[in-house]
């Protein structure tokens, strides 16, 4: 793991979906310094175009950018050289958005794909060979809190596998206030991030912001029974998930299953959640887009089948998923419990 805080170097950076983390991640480093352009479409451009670009933050002073300040693009503009590209699509927009760079950048321009699961570079590499995938991973949660205001509502630090772009941006990042931390192998950063993402499918289906749900001892049981499945999985395939929490992983789900007085002793770190703040997949049941359960429980489903270990809880919250009462008439945390037991395979 590497850190760096020297001299800001000049830098044309362009985000490639302008949604809520594609749209933070912007401003601040647009605010550090940078030249940002931003690809994006329908609700939040239309918002950026007429309100500007507002970051607010748990810890750190808000960014306001006025509309003529920004470079906004409904389609990836051609002649554009950006010193690296951020990924920041949903995973069911990566191969359009991969397809698009592939047609559009030089090859060997490093793009950084900052989503969750564990494969998306991969995956993005398939579709355009000639760039330079990167791995990257966002901790922390950013949510829309009024037409172009983005809003950070919890902590953490931005990680990426180590590379000389990122070596000399590194100083943009943490001027920016998004220290990089730098690692030589993300696989491990990524399987500790998805072991917490586990939480997204229980945030989305008990329709509560994170910190409401978290303080829900029903609701960390789901959690941690999912995590169970995931690490025993994780052994089996001898991966090491790195530590995202004070507590090492493969604790996390006892934690979880503590009673309320004393998880929200151990876990006063992970509470430093805003009230408002809500799982990315609870965005896009909101608004009826695709989720990303296939990238997160479905990663431990295969994984488990790769090497023999069942995980019928994360199968059958593949479903799930989809397939719960419409927001307004969430059942609770007993009736999510008792659907995943049920007619768990
Ligand atoms: N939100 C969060 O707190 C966190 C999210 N993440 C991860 O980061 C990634 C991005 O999440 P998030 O920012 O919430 O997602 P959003 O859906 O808010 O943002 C993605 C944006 O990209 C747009 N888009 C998709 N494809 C294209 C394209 N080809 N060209 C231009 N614009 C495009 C989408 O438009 P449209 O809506 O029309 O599809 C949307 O506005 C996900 O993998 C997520 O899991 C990680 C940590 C925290
Ligand atoms: C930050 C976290 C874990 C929870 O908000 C997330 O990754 C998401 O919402 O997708």
């Amino acid at each position: 793991m590497v850190d760096d805080n020297t001299a800001v170097p000049p830098a044309t950076l362009l985000v490639m979906g302008c949604g809520s983390v594609g749209a933070f991640l912007a401003a601040r480093l647009q605010a550090a310094g940078a030249v940002v352009h931003c690809v994006g479409r329908g609700r939040m451009l239309n918002a950026l175009r007429t309100h500007g670009l507002r970051a607010t933050d748990i810890e750190a002073a808000p960014v306001e950018l006025p509309v003529d300040s920004l470079h906004l693009h409904e389609r990836l503009p051609s002649g554009l050289l950006p010193d690296l590209t951020l990924l920041t699509v949903k995973c069911s927009g990566t191969a359009d958005a991969a397809r698009a760079l592939g047609q559009r950048l030089p090859p060997g321009s490093p793009v950084l794909s900052l989503q969750n699961g564990i494969d998306q570079a991969a995956q993005a590499r398939e579709w355009a060979p000639r760039l330079d995938w990167l791995t990257g991973m966002v901790p922390f949660n950013v949510a829309e809190l009024a037409p172009g205001h983005l809003h950070r509502g919890t902590t953490g630090r931005l990680a990426a596998e180590d590379a000389p772009v990122l070596q000399r941006l590194a100083p943009l990042f943490a001027h920016a206030g998004l220290p990089l931390q730098r690692h030589a192998d993300m696989r491990p950063v990524q399987w500790g991030k998805l072991l917490l993402n586990l939480n997204n499918p229980v945030n989305a289906l008990s329709g509560l912001p994170l910190r409401a749900e978290l303080m829900n001892r029903g609701y960390r049981r789901i959690l941690a029974a999912l995590q169970r499945e995931a690490l025993a999985a994780l052994a089996a395939a001898g991966i090491a998930p790195a530590r995202m929490t004070p507590l090492p992983p493969q604790r996390l789900p006892a934690m979880l299953e503590a009673p309320d007085w004393l998880f929200r002793l151990l876990a006063r770190r992970m509470l430093r959640i805003d009230p408002q703040a809500r799982s990315s997949m609870a965005d896009d049941l909101a608004q009826g887009r695709r989720t990303e359960i296939d990238e997160l429980c479905g990663a431990v489903v295969r994984l488990g089948r790769e090497h023999g270990v069942a995980t019928p809880l994360n199968e059958r919250m593949l479903s799930l998923v989809g397939h719960w009462p419409p927001p307004g008439e969430w059942p609770g945390a007993d009736a999510l419990h008792q659907a995943l037991h049920a007619s768990a395979p």
